[in-house]
């Protein structure tokens, strides 16, 4: 999709993240292709979803476009979503419309380049999300060509890493504040109040996840208040 139409689909709307690893309950593209229909239902603006054989699943169940990533570990990096080429092209044989990568100051596996990734990604004509967790990396992002920059590291890092439980909205007002290029608020959104105040502070679009499609963080939300009384 072109990026100025993508960009104003994505304006002001909900994009659902529709994940589940290996090692989670609704792992499966079967049932991450119904989460993303029933995102669709539920008006929706995008998908992020992970993986080819989840996003190939999901393009048979909405017509919405697709923010693709790969989470894959590697041994010489604590970089894990789109770390090296290689995911790239699976994004890119999938058609994802954007790709979401990584774009914090780890180092990458192999001796990857971040610049030399994001132009691989706008050679082949898609657009790229950075995935950031600093207003510098959110910045550099920007000198880099990102398209847009997305808060989804911010509490995920080493740099980063802190107690808090809800979304970063001061990173976003920060990042708001200092660029012009579109500013995605992801991360530990869970609820629609939340996910309001964050667009009201300049975040371009919301990226929920877990509060959407994980149902075991549903649950433990209710059981652990439950447990108070
Ligand atoms: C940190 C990381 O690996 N985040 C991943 C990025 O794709 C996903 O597991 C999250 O679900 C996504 O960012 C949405 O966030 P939340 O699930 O908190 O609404």
């Amino acid at each position: 999709m072109e990026k100025t139409k993508f960009l104003k689909q994505i304006k002001g709307n909900l994009i659902v993240s529709c994940q589940a690893l290996e090692d989670e309950p609704l792992h499966g593209s079967c049932i991450m292709a119904k989460m993303a229909f029933a995102a669709t239902i539920g008006g929706a603006a995008a998908i992020r979803a992970n993986g080819y054989q989840d996003i190939i699943a999901i393009k048979q169940e909405t017509n919405l476009p697709i923010i693709g990533l790969v989470k894959r570990d590697y041994p010489d990096s604590s970089i894990y979503i789109t770390p090296t080429q290689k995911e790239i092209d699976e994004l890119l044989k999938a058609n994802a419309d954007m790709i979401a990568i990584d774009a914090t100051h780890r180092k990458r596996p192999n001796g990857e380049e971040i610049q030399r990734l994001i132009n691989y990604i706008k050679k082949h004509d898609k657009l790229v999300m950075a995935d950031i967790s600093t207003v510098e990396e959110g910045l550099a992002a920007v000198e880099l060509g990102a398209d847009c920059i997305s808060t989804t590291l911010s509490g995920y890092t080493e740099e980063t890493q802190r107690l808090s439980t809800g979304p970063d909205l001061e990173l976003v007002k920060a990042l708001c504040q200092k660029t012009e290029v579109p500013v995605i608020a992801e991360g530990r959104i869970k609820s629609p109040q939340e996910a309001l105040v964050l667009l009201k502070n300049g975040a371009h679009s919301v990226v929920v996840g877990s509060a959407i499609t994980r149902p075991q963080n549903i649950t433990e939300s209710f059981t652990e208040v439950l447990k108070t009384i």
